[in-house]
């Protein structure tokens, strides 16, 4: 029996299992990095493909590489006839999560790219995921409401592109801008817990694809990127923003978690909420009416009242949840947008993890029966007993 108790950090919380080149959240000072870049200067004079290939690659591209990137991602957006099919089969009333996990899925058995775990192949299916994302997620909100899928165009950029699968129209610039800023806010976030799925799997020296799938899995939860749907659910519970405060009252009485609060990693708010709460006033200011209002009240309402009360800061899924409402997605979109945004975080730590692979597998403290006899009677049951 050992003597000492081993330290037990329950979620991992504080623990640093291994390093990373790809993003930093620095506590202190509540910011953010990607490949030692300040996210919010990525988010103000970049676009989410730059992102995506500062993510892989370490830089972000000259002018030349852009365009290949782009060529290259425009090329590979349409979906098959046989993925369309299998899409469409699964039940209308299944969350989108479930649809983009069963698309990842089936696109890994169908890719036909050698699976030998390389940079190159690992590359390749990134790209691959990237590009049909997007397609998946519109066909899928437009399955929803009844209409036919939009298919993608190669002459619009990927977060304009998405927008029009979805509606039909790219909508103006400034909501594009709003849109895109969220994509990158929402690419990278270091060992989050669906980045550290991906890298679970990948250290079995399983499949970019299985990790992936994985990953939407643990991303799915209300607890990490179901968040920001859970957060449209609660505004609309709450309704008006005279209720927020008798509202949180009750909430916290019951110890309902408040949804879009709290961070594992930050305690006196997220580095990005600033800059989508702008992207967000800036849709406010232009969606004006009265349901607009009440709603970017209720928002700001709530959000006061939970810092007054609980002292816990919005995460970046306070902002992000209401946008996209804004923006006319309806609300099991969401989190699969956040999907097509992690897939570039994700598939970044996946080839990092292959790079210096070792096997992920911590230990447990046992506090279960000590070893004992397993009783006659189970061990060799009647019925056995008498056929002897
Ligand atoms: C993009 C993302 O994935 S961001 C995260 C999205 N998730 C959410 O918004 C869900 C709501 N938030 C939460 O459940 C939590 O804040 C988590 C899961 C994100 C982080 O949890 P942990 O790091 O384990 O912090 P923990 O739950 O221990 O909270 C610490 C304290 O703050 C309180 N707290 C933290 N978040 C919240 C919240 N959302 N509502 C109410 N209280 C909260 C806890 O009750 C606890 O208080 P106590 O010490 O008095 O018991
Ligand atoms: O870092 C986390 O734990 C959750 C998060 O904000 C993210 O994944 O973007």
């Amino acid at each position: 029996m050992p003597t000492t108790t081993p330290a037990i950090h329950r979620g991992l919380a504080g623990v640093v299992v291994d390093t990373t080149e790809i993003s930093t959240v620095i506590q202190e000072t509540n910011s953010l990095t990607y490949r030692g870049y300040p996210v919010q200067d990525l988010a103000t004079h970049h676009t989410f493909e730059e992102i995506a290939y500062l993510l892989w690659h370490g830089e972000l591209p000259d002018d030349a590489q852009l365009r290949d990137f782009q060529a290259r991602e425009r090329s590979l957006r349409p979906t098959n006839r046989t993925t369309s099919a299998l899409l469409a089969r699964l039940p209308e009333t299944c969350h989108p999560m479930d649809v983009l996990r069963t698309a990842v899925s089936f696109l890994g058995a169908e890719d036909p790219t050698e699976d030998d775990g390389s940079l190159t192949a690992n590359r390749a299916k990134s790209l691959t995921l990237l590009a049909k994302l997007p397609t998946v997620v519109a066909a899928d909100q437009r399955r929803r409401r009844g209409l036919d899928p939009i298919p993608p165009s190669p002459e619009l950029g990927y977060a304009e592109n998405f927008l029009h699968m979805c509606f039909g129209t790219v909508p103006d610039p400034e909501t594009v801008r709003c849109f895109e800023t969220s994509l990158i806010l929402y690419a990278e976030h270091s060992f989050n817990a669906s980045t550290f799925t991906a890298r679970v799997v990948t250290s079995t020296l399983s499949d970019l694809y299985s990790a992936v799938t994985a990953a939407i899995g643990a991303l799915k939860g209300p607890l990490h990127g179901g968040a920001n749907e859970a957060v449209m659910h609660m505004l609309l519970e709450i309704g008006d923003p005279q209720r927020a405060e008798e509202w949180l009252e009750e909430a916290l009485a019951a110890k309902r978690k408040i949804m879009g609060f709290g961070h594992r990693v930050y305690k006196h708010g997220d580095s990005r909420v600033p800059i989508m709460q702008d992207a967000l006033d800036r849709l406010v200011a232009r969606a004006a009416g009265p349901e607009t209002t009440r709603l970017a009240t209720l928002h700001a309402a709530l959000q006061h009242t939970v810092i007054k009360r609980k002292g816990v800061h919005p995460n970046l899924d306070y902002p992000a949840g209401l946008a996209y409402h804004l923006m006319g997605f309806d609300t099991p979109t969401f989190t699969p947008i956040f999907v097509m945004s992690r897939i570039a975080g994700w598939t970044a730590h996946i080839s990092e993890q292959l790079a210096h692979n070792a096997l992920i597998r911590p230990l447990a403290s046992y506090d279960g029966p000590g070893q004992r006899p397993v009783p006659a009677s189970i061990w060799c049951p009647a019925s056995v007993v008498d056929r002897q």
